[in-house]
C-alpha cells in the first residue's frame, strides 16, 4: 500500500513502502495499451471499430474514431450474427471494442450494427451472491479499479474493501483505493489493515479534491469506480468530470430513453482516460472466483507455494505450508507475516478451502 500525493513531504513515506511497492510503479504509459487488437476478417473488411460506453436496452452507445478530428459518437445494435454461446446470447458491455458496420456517421436517428466483440483484455464480473456461479459482467478491458471508501460516515468496512480486491485481483485488475471524507477522520488506523498489500491509496475531501492526482491515475487508463452507497464516489466523479464530458448526455438526446434507466454502469472520459462508474451495482458477489488467481496477483507468495504440499489450503491450519513455513523464516523480510495475513484473509473471503 502506498500513498499517492503531490506533496514532497511524502518522500519519506515513498522510501518506507518502497520495498514492496513495486506494483505502483507497474504503470501503463501507453495510453492505447488498453486497445486489444485482432485481424479483422474478411467479411464486413469495412467495418469500424469504437468502443462501447452505454448500454441501454438493446441500445449501445459507442465512441469511435477517439482523438481524431473525426471523433464521435454513434448508437448501434446488435447485428444477428454476433451469435448466442452456453450462456445465451453473447452480451456486448461498457469498455468492449466492438467493429461496426452500417450507417456509422452518427447523425442524429442513425444506427450502426455491432458485428464483433474484440477480444477482451479483462473482464470485471460478480455474482448476484457468493453462492451464485452466474456470472454477470461489469465492464470490460478496465485495467484499474478505484474503490472508493469513506474514512466515516459510514463507517468504513475492511471487508468489503476485501472483496473488492478479490475481485480486482482476479480480474487482473489494478486496485487504487481512495479514502474519501478525510475532513471527517484520519484514515490510518483502518489503513493499517491493508499494511501488506500492494495498492496505491489517494486521500480525498470534497472541500479539496485532489484533482491533478486523480487526472494523472487515470490518463490512459480504463478505471471502474466501486463504492458503497454514500462514501462519496459521485462528489469525485462531479469533481473529476464537467457536465460536457458526460457521454451519456449525447446518446439519451438521440434516443430520446430516460437517463440510463436499465445500465448500470455510466462512463465519463477523463482526458484520454476513461471512468466507468458503477452506481446499478448493488451487491458484488464473488461465486464465480477462482482463488488460484488470487493467489497469482501475490506474485511472491506464489513462487514459495509452489513448495507447498499438494491441495494445501495456505490457510493459517495448513500443515507445512511453505508460504507460512518461508515467511517465518524470514524470506519476504518484516512484511512478509502481513502479506501472508492479507492473502489469507482474502481468500478465507472467499470462503474457500482449496486454493
Ligand atoms: N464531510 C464530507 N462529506 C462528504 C465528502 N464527500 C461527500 N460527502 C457527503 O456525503 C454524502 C454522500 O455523497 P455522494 O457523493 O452522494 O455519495 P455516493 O457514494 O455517490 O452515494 P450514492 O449517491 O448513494 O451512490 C453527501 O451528503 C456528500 O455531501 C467529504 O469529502 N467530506
Ligand atoms: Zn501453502
Amino acid at each position: 500500500m502506498s500513498w499517492l500525493s503531490g506533496d514532497e513531504d511524502d518522500d519519506e513515506d515513498d522510501r518506507k513502502y518502497s520495498e514492496y511497492d513495486e506494483s505502483s510503479v507497474r504503470t501503463r504509459p501507453n495510453p492505447k495499451a488498453n486497445k486489444p487488437r485482432s485481424k479483422i476478417r474478411p467479411e464486413h473488411a469495412d467495418a469500424i471499430e469504437g468502443r462501447v460506453f452505454s448500454v441501454d436496452r438493446g441500445r449501445y452507445g459507442i465512441w469511435v474514431a477517439e482523438g481524431t478530428p473525426e471523433e464521435r459518437q454513434i448508437i448501434a445494435a446488435r447485428a444477428r450474427e454476433l451469435g448466442r454461446n452456453q450462456q445465451g446470447k453473447v452480451s456486448v458491455v461498457t469498455g468492449d471494442w466492438v467493429d461496426l458496420v452500417g450507417d456509422t456517421s452518427g447523425t442524429e436517428g442513425t444506427l450502426a450494427r455491432i458485428v464483433r466483440i474484440r477480444e477482451r483484455r479483462t473482464l470485471l464480473r460478480r455474482s448476484a451472491d457468493d453462492t451464485d456461479a452466474v456470472e454477470r459482467i461489469i465492464v470490460a478491458n478496465a485495467d484499474q479499479m478505484l474503490i472508493v471508501v469513506a474514512a466515516a460516515d459510514p463507517e468504513p468496512r475492511p471487508r468489503l474493501v476485501d472483496r473488492y480486491l478479490v475481485a480486482a485481483y482476479d480480474a487482473g485488475i489494478d486496485p487504487i483505493l481512495c479514502i474519501t471524507k478525510t475532513d471527517l477522520q484520519d484514515p490510518a488506523e483502518f489503513l493499517e489493515n491493508f499494511a501488506g498489500l500492494e495498492f496505491r491509496v489517494i486521500a480525498s475531501r470534497s472541500d479539496e479534491v485532489p484533482l491533478e492526482q486523480l487526472r494523472a491515475l487515470l490518463e490512459g487508463h480504463t478505471t471502474v469506480a466501486v463504492g458503497h452507497s454514500g462514501v462519496g464516489k459521485s462528489t469525485l466523479v462531479n469533481a473529476l468530470v464537467p457536465d460536457a464530458n458526460r457521454a451519456v448526455g449525447h446518446v439519451n438526446a438521440v434516443t430520446g430513453r430516460g437517463r440510463h434507466t436499465s445500465s448500470s454502469t455510466i462512463s465519463y472520459r477523463v482526458g484520454s482516460g476513461w471512468v466507468v462508474d458503477t452506481p446499478g451495482v448493488r451487491s458484488f458477489g464473488l461465486g464465480h472466483i477462482d482463488p488460484g488467481k488470487i493467489l497469482s496477483s501475490f506474485t511472491d507468495l506464489a513462487l514459495l507455494a509452489e513448495e507447498c504440499p499438494r491441495g494445501c489450503t495456505h490457510l493459517p491450519d495448513a500443515p507445512d505450508c511453505a508460504i507460512a513455513e518461508a515467511i517465518n523464516a524470514g524470506a519476504l523480510g518484516d512484511v512478509g507475516r502481513l502479506r501472508l495475513d492479507s492473502f489469507q484473509r482474502l481468500i478465507t473471503t472467499l470462503g474457500s478451502t482449496s486454493v
